[in-house]
């Protein structure tokens, strides 16, 4: 049934009978049967007729050159060797993998990728191109450079983290937070029994400190004083999860307030446990319960409210309930099993740094693991120091501090920032290799940001450019396109004036632009230039169908054009011309518009004589003027044109009907000898001195006025 509905579509051309896969593209004719169904598959034209079991389709065919493509590829799909390429990788680093230089990566791209520094990211892209080098791609991870090596080699890192029998228990870390002028200085104040807020400039904290608190029950517990969430958020960028334990500090008189709540959100997000200090509840003005109840809005759950975070009622100012909110944040430390690994090489977090005039560069670190010791070898970011002295947060002098400890350290050679991660070294040598590979690692990420921020500096420059250029063609005469043929400009034969459709395909941009901005001075009248199409890289397919369409010439400057590519060209009778100098390439476009040019008549002097007298002869009847002449220049010809110039004015323009010689009739006069010349038309009048010249009009080649300047 179906090949009766297909046999008008496809006339008598169904001929040919085999057995093949209905699957299969033919390009002839071929059905078979398949038990009940008749399946025919073959062509039509440009098409490709698929018939499956089930459905009729017809399919573009594929040219020659697609045909001879997949063919390619598919040779390489089998027998290519397999290549270990990255996502963005670049093309410096495809070369290499390769084993091949530069400019084969470029052109195995067919000229698409410019530097090598480009990336490549779309993998499709890179597929094609390792495909057309005869190779198979595996993606693999990319892998580090000489310098990352170095780096994974030569720096320092933290040690593995160690096993649970290795763990001591360390006293807490904890850090008092909370709105400002809740109480936090004093409340630390207190604990410690020092005055802290004395010391303070209005009162308000300046600066983060660390120190150890021995409660009167002998537990010890490390505060850090936060100038209200910087430091915390500072740390926390770093990585430093230093804080064990979070003090909330809430004034009974004035309750949850915005960095309350900005507190808990903080805590919560570094998963730290939260105990609450509810302040001032000597002051009169203090509601305790009222406090307790914003906390719970506050979606905080406190034990007396059926929750389960400790709320202590407290007077940092009187020092009420001070030993509970201790016991309780023990209690805390407790449950969460703090321990550390006391021995082994030293890791810190540093806390605060400083210059001291006397003493100078100091930091304060909370010991994590090991233990500190004076002379030990440290290095924190880039920084490097010799433990000289340390010092505990009243100034004596400690021997060794064990983990969560917090000390004071002299002997930094630089000044390590908040939150840096100290790690002990085993020589000076080490820590000197380590700063080293990691200020290498720094210029790297610096030199990555620099070339970013180069890159996108560039590309507004490039855009900003790009649209001068498209400013400046739109006013000019040509309105430049960077993109396909304009379709109703196809030459049509009826046209009398001559036209020259060029496709400029050049290596990189800058050159492309160049030649642009030449052929852009292009103005002469005598015939039309049309710039068809304009691109980076090798002559296309596409430009030789266009220049087909468009009767075009294609200049390639300084690029190529594939074997296939220029086949094609051949067969198709499309003219590719290379250059790599500008100025002949544009002297190449000029000999073409000449080309085109028809051919102009111009004059040519043959001889010139001037007039000695007038003689007028019997002709019959009627006396004719007879010019007495000697030739001064050249050759007179009888059968040429002559011109009478009198005082610079050309009087006549005609022929002669006589040209003697003394008695006889002459056909030529050559320089020097007399002759009277006798014209057709019989009313001139010669005068003595009246210069005739004789000349013959001949055709020339139009050469263009066009300049660009070259
Ligand atoms: N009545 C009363 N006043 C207190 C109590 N605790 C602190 N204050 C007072 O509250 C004010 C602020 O105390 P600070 O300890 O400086 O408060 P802070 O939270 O450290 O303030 P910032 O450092 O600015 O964030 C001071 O005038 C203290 O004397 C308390 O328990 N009772």
């Amino acid at each position: 049934m179906r090949f009766l509905k297909l046999k008008p579509l496809l006339g008598p051309s169904i001929k040919t009978f085999s057995s093949y896969n209905s699957t299969q593209r033919f390009s002839y004719i071929t059905f078979k049967k398949l038990k009940h169904n008749i399946n025919l598959v073959g062509c039509c034209q440009n098409y490709v007729l698929q018939l499956h079991t089930s459905s009729v389709s017809f399919k573009r065919r594929k040219t020659g050159e697609e045909k001879k493509a997949d063919r390619v590829l598919e040779y390489h799909k089998v027998k290519g060797e397999i290549v270990e390429v990255w996502k963005d990788i670049t093309v410096e680093e495809l070369a290499k993998v390769l084993n091949k230089d530069v400019n084969y990566v470029r052109e195995i791209f067919l000229h698409e990728v410019k530097s090598p520094k480009t990336v490549i990211s779309d993998m499709k892209f890179l597929q094609q191109g390792i495909r057309r080098s005869g190779r198979r791609m595996k993606i693999i991870a990319k892998p580090a450079n000489d310098i990352e090596v170095q780096i994974i080699e030569k720096d320092a890192f933290p040690r593995p983290p160690p096993s649970k029998s290795e763990l001591k228990s360390r006293p807490p870390v904890v850090t008092v937070m909370g709105h400002v002028d809740h109480g936090k200085t004093t409340l630390l104040d207190a604990l410690r029994h020092s005055s802290v807020v004395d010391q303070e400039f209005g009162g308000i904290t300046q600066h983060i400190g660390a120190f150890l608190v021995v409660l009167d029950s002998g537990a010890k517990i490390t505060f850090l004083d936060t100038p209200g969430h910087a430091a915390f958020s500072a740390m926390r960028a770093r990585g430093a999860n230093l804080t064990d334990i979070v003090v909330l500090v809430v004034a009974a008189d004035d309750g949850v307030m915005e960095q309350t709540l900005e507190s808990v959100r903080m805590a919560r997000e570094a998963k730290v446990p939260i105990l609450v200090a509810i302040n001032k509840i000597d002051s009169p003005k203090a509601d305790v319960e009222r406090t307790e109840q914003m906390l719970l809005e506050a979606g905080i759950q406190i034990e007396k409210l059926g929750g389960e975070v400790q709320a202590i009622p407290v007077s940092a100012l009187k020092k009420q309930n001070l030993n509970q909110l201790a016991e309780a944040l023990v209690l805390q430390a407790d449950l969460l099993e703090i321990g550390a690994d006391p021995k082994g090489l030293v890791e810190a977090v540093v806390v605060e740094s400083k210059l001291d005039p006397h003493r100078g560069k100091l930091c304060t670190v909370i010991v994590q693991r090991g233990t500190l010791k004076k002379g030990n070898i440290l290095v924190a970011g880039v920084c490097m120091g010799r433990v000289r002295v340390l010092r505990n947060a009243d100034g004596q002098i400690m021997n060794e501090v064990p983990p969560g400890y917090p000390t004071e350290i002299e002997g930094w050679k630089d000044l390590p920032s908040p939150g840096e991660l100290v790690l002990e070294v085993e020589s000076e040598k080490r820590a000197k290799d380590v700063i080293k590979v990691r200020e290498s690692k720094l210029e790297m990420e610096k030199q990555e940001q620099d070339a970013v921020v180069i890159a996108e500096k560039q590309a507004h420059h490039e855009k900003e450019y790009r649209e001068r250029l498209q400013l400046k063609r739109s006013l000019g005469r040509f309105k430049l396109r960077r993109e396909g043929p304009r379709a109703p400009e196809i030459p049509k034969d009826d046209d009398p004036t001559p036209s020259l459709n060029i496709i400029v395909k050049s290596d990189v941009d800058g050159t492309l632009e160049a030649i642009l901005n030449a052929l852009d001075t292009y103005d002469s009248p005598e015939c039309k230039m049309d710039l068809v199409h304009y691109g980076v890289g090798a002559v296309s397919e596409n430009d030789i169908e266009l220049a087909q369409t468009f009767k075009g010439i294609i200049y390639a400057f300084n690029t190529t054009c594939p074997k296939n590519i220029q086949e094609l060209a051949e067969n198709s009778g499309v003219n590719i011309k290379f250059h790599n100098v500008i100025y002949k390439l544009v002297d190449d476009v000029k000999e073409e518009i000449n080309s085109r040019l028809p051919q102009k008549e111009q004059e040519e002097v043959l001889g010139e004589a001037t007039v000695l007298q007038q003689f007028e002869i019997n002709q019959g009847r009627k006396k004719v003027p007879v010019a007495g002449c000697r030739c001064v220049k050249g050759t007179l010809r009888k059968s040429a044109l002559y011109k009478v110039v009198r005082n610079g004015q050309v009087i006549h323009e005609g022929q002669l009907s006589s040209m003697r010689h003394l008695k006889n009739e002459v056909d030529s006069i050559k320089t020097d000898l007399e002759c009277g010349l006798q014209l057709q038309d019989k009313t001139i009048v010669f005068q003595p001195g009246d210069t005739i010249i004789c000349y013959h009009k001949v055709t020339v080649p139009q050469v263009t006025s066009w300049d660009p300047g070259f």
